[in-house]
């Protein structure tokens, strides 16, 4: 079980593009079309499984909102940051 991370540790190591949302951190994205997002929707799911670590995933017309949160901690963990810096890595290729 991962530890919860204090709100500096948060605000210290979340991507600079990501922002907090109470016990969530979210980023969205936007694209020039709707597939464009539905694609990348699906690189998100496969990080996923691959942490094992599931965002919310919200599909809407040129955008993607990607929310993620440590549900069985309650609260934002290593495992959150991880996987924002991981889809970061992926969506910037
Ligand atoms: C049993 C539990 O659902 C699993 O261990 C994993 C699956 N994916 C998960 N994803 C997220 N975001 N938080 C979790 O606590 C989590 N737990």
């Amino acid at each position: 079980m991962a530890d919860l991370l204090s709100d500096d540790e948060i605000s210290d190591q979340l991507p600079e593009e990501w922002d907090r949302d109470g016990d969530e951190i979210v980023r969205v994205y936007e694209f020039d079309d709707y597939l464009d997002g539905v694609n990348a929707a699906q690189m998100v799911g496969e990080i996923a499984e691959s942490q094992f670590h599931h965002p919310e995933i919200i599909i809407r017309y040129e955008e993607l909102e990607v929310r993620l949160t440590s549900h069985e901690e309650g609260g934002i963990t290593d495992a959150d940051i991880e996987m924002a810096e991981l889809i970061e890595s992926e969506q910037s290729a």
